[in-house]
């Protein structure tokens, strides 16, 4: 169907929309030149306003610039005799008539859901092929003839074309290949927690991408404010995806790790698997609870003292009233703290004007209570009975003093305790941080600041203050409301975007969560993010055959049924898009004889001489891995390469003498060198898997040679001596 009359058709429909989104570049360069042009006169609100609608247009335009590539990728023909237009944004013509369709409306919902047996009117699926702003081909799914068209691949050609593309460091987006249940997964509803389950490379993490897309589209005046949360695996793994939303018009989006739920600490140990497990139970909601109400404790007898020559006591019955009427203010530990010791003062100050034989109501009340407030006895007796203390504190003392461990954690056995102790020196884990998070929201600030009424002090003021703006003005109607003005006021002001905020401050509340490799996390770690996500609705993808800590999950309604009830969704995925057939199989059949829960899987494509297996001697292994890079660098010009190894260290020296031969013509390193657990949730086009029998025996051993095993693209290259574990030849 690519006769010159029609090809040069879709080329001049093309043509037509950069025309249009040219013209809108153009206009909204306009007016961020004479926004600017003003220069930076006049009083502070109106030079906040004019900050704040710069910084609008100048998001406007850089989205306008994020969708150049594959502007418009598809086409619908209708029995109507109707067509439509589908693009990576939405435009109109002057007269305000739709020209191309935002592939999340739900007009464009047919390009990829439409099947001969479900056409919804649909005659024909048009892939548009471009490369810059031409048109390089077209291909067409012809509905109305096609019938038994199950498990068919939606624009094949388009699709395999994609697939065989050489990777870079990063991810690239898939919204002209969706296919059909992906685009299900990625259109549900808001509400509720969606699992999607999938064995390694079924397009999980493009899915996840393209749904927090897609509903920040769909719920935008929901999302915008309260923003979206992306938890991933890695940092690395947060830089290797970090183009995806971009490219698909959005930065509404936080990205973090478990690790980095807590800004301003870093997870610097890994904890034995025994200590991650340990850690990982939701028992410790309860045991921190108990660690914190172990820092209010009534004296074991009352402590008298002397004031001025006076006989006073501090009273025990009175030290447990007051404990009681600050618990049952509900505030955080360090803050209901004051009250406590407001509590006390009152009480001791009345024993002390009483033994003088004042009133109650001296006028020296008050001097009497600063008297008592420091004196040392009664300083040293109220910190006693409730001490204030840090999250990090608290913690690190769990794990240094066992009667501290064996009092708020009962639960463990004593092989546990042994494995969780450790100096207060040490560093922390990843296990350690959903801990610390917990600690840190039932003790506050230890100054007694509450960081959280503050910040919301603040947004009420600035969203107060556009609003007079906005009124005062009426600039802005029309374009945008109090509420988006105000979060420009704050950007201009230097408190950073929507996204920055959030990501700093930890009682932000997001409108919803998407986790990544959610197999990893623990019960702790759910735990922490529910806080963050009250409504609970949540987009969680992963492989319970790839879980790899000893506190994950093998069993999603196990460990989520609790928290999500009769909202939890399950999906599945199992088409694999990045592995060739013969690379999946052997990795499938290696987990299956492993025993690892897996999840039905077959491949999208064959790729020829796509699988090597090389036998060396002993001891000679690794260099023959290195060298099997090298020949692969040598022998493709563009591509990325993975050696996965158990011993990376001892590679370094001989990358740095070869890095040069791994260089591409951008100047990027082409050769990574990880461990199994470094290259979860990445791809590489060729990967060389060193000694599989070490990384299977090795500590989180089966699920970890899934992992390596399943990376590639193009090509798997296992190098060994040790003998194949079982499932490599059958
Ligand atoms: N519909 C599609 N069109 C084009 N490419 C796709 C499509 N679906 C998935 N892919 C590609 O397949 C590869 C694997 O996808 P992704 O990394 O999302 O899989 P995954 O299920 O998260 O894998 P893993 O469990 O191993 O982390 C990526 O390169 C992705 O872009």
């Amino acid at each position: 169907m690519s006769d010159v009359t029609e090809f040069d058709r879709e080329q001049r429909a093309i043509d037509r929309f950069y025309e249009r989104l040219d013209h809108l570049r153009l206009t909204l360069r306009d007016k961020l030149a004479q926004v600017r042009r003003a220069g930076p006169s006049g009083s502070p609100q109106n030079r906040s306003e004019r900050d704040a609608f710069a910084t609008m247009y100048e998001d406007r335009v850089a989205h306008l610039e994020s969708v150049e590539e594959r502007l418009c990728f598809g086409r619908l023909d209708f029995d109507s005799g109707d067509s439509r237009y589908v693009g990576r944004i939405g435009l109109t013509d002057e007269g305000h008539h739709t020209i191309l369709t935002d592939w999340r409306a739900p007009a464009a919902e047919p390009f990829y859901q439409a099947t001969a047996e479900q056409r919804d009117g649909v005659w024909r699926r048009r892939h548009l092929l471009t490369s810059s702003r031409k048109l390089t081909g077209i291909e067409d799914d012809l509905l109305d003839l096609e019938r038994e068209d199950d498990g068919k691949l939606a624009g094949e050609g388009a699709l395999m074309a994609a697939l065989a593309r050489g990777r870079t460091e990063k991810m690239r987006d898939i919204v002209s290949t969706i296919q059909r249940e992906q685009d299900r997964i990625i259109r549900s509803p808001l509400a509720g927690a969606l699992v999607v389950q999938g064995g390694p490379g079924t397009g999980k993490t493009a899915v996840a991408l393209h749904r927090a897309a897609y509903l920040l589209y769909a719920h935008r005046s929901r999302l915008e404010r309260s923003g979206v949360l992306l938890v991933g695996p890695s940092r690395t793994f947060l830089r290797y995806i970090d183009q995806v939303l971009p490219s698909l018009g959005e930065t509404g989006v936080v990205s973090t790790t478990i690790a980095g739920l807590i800004p301003h600490l870093r997870a610097t140990e890994t904890d034995s698997p025994l200590a991650a497990e340990a850690k990982g139970s939701r028992q410790w909601v309860k045991a921190i609870e108990r660690a914190v109400r172990a820092r209010q404790r009534v004296p074991e007898v009352d402590v008298p003292f002397d004031l001025d020559g006076h006989g006073l006591v501090i009273r025990r019955g009175d030290v447990s009233d007051a404990i009681a009427r600050a618990r049952r203010t509900h505030r955080p530990h360090n803050e209901a703290r004051e009250s406590f010791v407001r509590d006390m003062l009152r009480r001791l100050t009345d024993q002390y004007l009483l033994a003088t034989g004042q009133d109650l109501d001296s006028d020296f009340r008050s001097l009497a209570t600063e008297d008592l407030r420091s004196h040392p006895t009664v300083r040293r007796e109220l910190n006693l009975a409730w001490f204030p203390i840090s999250a990090e504190r608290l913690i690190k003392d769990l794990f240094a003093k066992p009667h501290r461990l064996a009092e708020a954690a009962p639960f463990l056995s004593p092989r546990q305790r042994e494995a969780l102790l450790r100096p207060t020196s040490a560093g922390w884990s990843i296990g350690d941080i959903p801990l610390l998070d917990e600690a840190l929201d039932l003790l506050g600030p230890i100054d007694g600041s509450t960081e959280r009424d503050e910040t919301e002090r603040g947004r009420a003021a600035e969203v107060k203050y556009a609003r007079q703006v906005l009124e005062s003005s009426g600039a802005g109607a029309g374009i945008v409301d109090a509420e988006t003005l105000a979060e420009r006021f704050a950007e201009s002001r230097g408190g950073g975007d929507l996204a920055e905020r959030a990501a700093h401050d930890r009682s932000w509340v997001y409108g919803h969560v998407v986790v990544d490799e959610a197999q990893e996390l623990s019960e702790m770690a759910w735990h922490s993010l529910a806080r963050r996500c009250p409504t609970r609705s949540f987009t969680i993808v992963g492989d319970v055959a790839q879980a790899s800590s000893a506190a994950g999950t093998r069993d999603w309604r196990a460990r989520l049924g609790a928290m999500f009830g009769r909202h939890l969704h399950l999906e599945s995925l199992t088409v694999n898009y990045r592995t060739p057939r013969l690379v999946s199989d052997l990795a499938m059949s290696v987990a299956r004889h492993a025993g690892l829960p897996v999840s039905p899987l077959t491949s999208a494509r064959d790729v020829p001489d796509c699988l090597e297996i090389q036998r060396t001697s002993r001891g000679a292994s690794l260099s023959v891995a290195l060298d099997s890079a090298l020949t692969e660098a040598n022998s493709r010009s563009e591509g990325t390469i993975a050696i996965v190894t158990l011993e990376p260290e001892l590679a370094a020296p001989w990358l740095a003498a070869h890095a040069d031969e791994f260089t591409a013509r951008d100047g990027k390193q082409r050769l990574t060198i990880a461990t199994p657990g470094q290259v979860k949730g990445l791809e590489f086009d060729v990967v060389v898997v060193h000694e599989p029998a070490r990384i299977l025996s090795a500590g989180n051993g089966a699920a970890d040679l899934f992992v390596a095993l399943s990376r590639p693209t193009q090509r798997l290259i296992v190098v060994h001596s040790d003998p194949l574990p079982r499932g490599f030849s059958q």
